[in-house]
């Protein structure tokens, strides 16, 4: 820390040895809802130029514990993973929880680890909780990114706001058992169990000889297991009925057979084992097959059947819910799916999941309307999308040669993404006026194109194996951290309006 930050903190640090809250001069900003006082230490969160910093004066174990540069009778302590775990110590609200199935959450994925404040700001005084930690395995690998990382920023985001009303961190689109293992090892309180590998989509396209053919060679006892509890019988679901055929149930078990057995092996090797409680939910969105509502009664009364108890489930809905836009299909269709699918998850007591929740206006007041505002809705792309808006209103050349790197490298981010935006659908950027810049974070196509490519653009690196954007994209938005603040309150403020929370 350079020797002048170092003369601008000691007045914070008499003010915190004094046991006040310091004031925010010209060059450092005191956050004062960060602002605590314990056991003969006071500390309090500051940023200097584009860098935050817990400060702490006094004497006590929360002094002695924080890790920083001494500066007069103080210490100047960077935000590291260590002095996050003290946070954690000392003050339990900095840590995760699960909420069960009585309440909405929203998972407010940040890919930057800067959007939390707002996010907090956002879902104050609402009937919701924020999942503030989510980032899925495929985002943590494109951005080098931790699960370290992401809990750590929720931690000091938490600690910055004084938000004391409790927050969740999922770890999100989980494959592998490691992961799981790691996870929960952090003190994840969330985990989506992503089931896409174990789905038979082949299944999907297959005759139906196929079919009665792999189903007949399956074991007598898991045949018969099946058979004597769904063939011809008929389920009443709050006045839907669900019934079974030979044809449907042998589709439906050689579609999601082993993908129950792996939700149920990891709910009784990890979820029950866990020291404390896990929001467990389960992922079939992100397969080619669409989750019909008897495919969804039938994965759910699987679980209830093998004690499996989850707090959400994400089914695949009908029509299109790509990254960033909004719902592509027919509304009545939807309508009517949903219907279904937030009366199965009523009826065997969880919260329905909307995976891919970014900006899905029109369906939104659909969404609300059948879950009674009990779900869970999961966001991400939609909140880098709102730090890009704000590159584009404060630092246009910045905003232009992303712009171009990102179309450059756009069909690189298909492997990872379904996405078909039309690259030719907006404004060239060469006909863009600097002010008309953020217009293209109202485009779905240009949206797509920056929702998509936050990988590359955030690793993006010179020949002399320097930052090509990130550092001054950081620089720019910890610069204008109200405007992009302000920013999330009002985009996700909208999302929450819609659903009614
Ligand atoms: O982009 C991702 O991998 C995640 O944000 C993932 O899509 C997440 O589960 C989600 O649905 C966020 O909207």
């Amino acid at each position: 820390m350079g020797q002048v930050k170092t003369v601008e903190l000691k007045n914070v640090v008499e003010a915190l040895e004094a046991g006040k809250l310091p004031e925010s001069s010209d060059t450092v900003h005191v956050y004062d809802q960060s602002f605590e006082q314990v056991d003969g230490s006071s500390v309090v969160m500051v940023k200097t130029g584009t860098e935050k910093f817990l400060v702490v004066a006094g004497d006590g174990t929360l002094f002695d514990s924080l890790q920083g540069e001494a500066v007069e009778n103080g210490k100047v302590c960077s935000l590291t993973h260590e002095n996050g775990r003290v946070l954690n110590e000392f003050f339990v609200y900095t840590k995760p929880q699960a909420f069960g199935t009585e309440i909405a959450t929203m998972g407010l994925g940040d890919r930057l680890g800067v959007a939390s404040p707002g996010h907090i700001e956002t879902v104050k005084g609402r009937k919701v909780k924020p999942i503030l930690a989510q980032q899925s395995v495929r985002e943590l690998t494109l951005l080098n990114r931790t699960m370290t990382d992401i809990l750590d920023a929720a931690t000091f985001a938490v600690f910055q706001e004084g938000y004391k009303d409790g927050f969740g961190a999922d770890a999100d689109h989980i494959k592998l058992e490691r992961d799981i293992e790691y996870a929960l090892g952090l003190g994840f309180s969330f985990l989506t169990l992503d089931c896409s590998e174990q789905i038979r989509n082949d299944i999907e396209g297959a005759t139906a000889e196929a079919i009665e053919k792999e189903f007949a060679d399956l074991p007598v006892d898991r045949k018969e297991y099946f058979q004597n509890h769904y063939l011809n019988k008929s389920f009443d679901i709050q006045g839907l009925t669900v019934s079974f055929d030979e044809a449907s149930l042998h589709k439906n078990v050689l579609v999601y057979g082993e993908a129950i057995d792996f939700m149920e092996h990891v709910y009784n090797q990890y979820i029950q084992k866990a020291d404390k409680a896990i929001d467990f939910e389960i992922s079939i969105d992100e397969t080619e097959t669409v989750t019909a509502p008897e495919a969804h009664f039938f994965v759910a009364e699987e679980l209830r059947r093998r004690g499996v108890t989850v707090q959400s489930l994400a089914p695949r809905f009908c029509g299109e819910f790509q990254k960033g836009i909004d719902y592509i299909g027919d509304l009545e269709q939807f309508e009517k799916e949903l219907h279904e699918h937030a009366e199965i998850a009523k009826y065997f007591g969880y919260k329905l999941s909307i995976h891919s929740g970014s900006d899905k206006f029109s369906v939104f007041p659909i969404i609300g309307k059948y879950t009674e505002g009990l779900l869970h809705i999961k966001t991400a792309g939609t909140n880098w999308l709102e730090a890009v808006r704000v590159i584009a209103q404060v630092n246009p050349d910045l905003y232009r040669r992303m712009h171009v790197y990102a179309e450059d490298h756009f069909e690189e981010t298909l492997k990872y993404y379904h996405v078909t935006p039309d690259l030719t659908s907006y404004a060239p950027l060469d006909d863009t006026s600097d002010q008309d810049l953020p217009l293209y974070m109202d485009n779905d196509a240009s949206r797509q194109l920056f929702h998509v490519t936050y990988g590359i653009l955030l690793t993006a690196k010179d020949q002399a194996g320097e930052a090509l954007f990130r550092t001054e994209f950081f620089d720019t938005l910890m610069n204008n951290e109200d405007t992009y603040r302000n920013g999330l309150v009002k985009h996700i403020g909208r999302h929450l309006d819609l659903l009614g929370l």
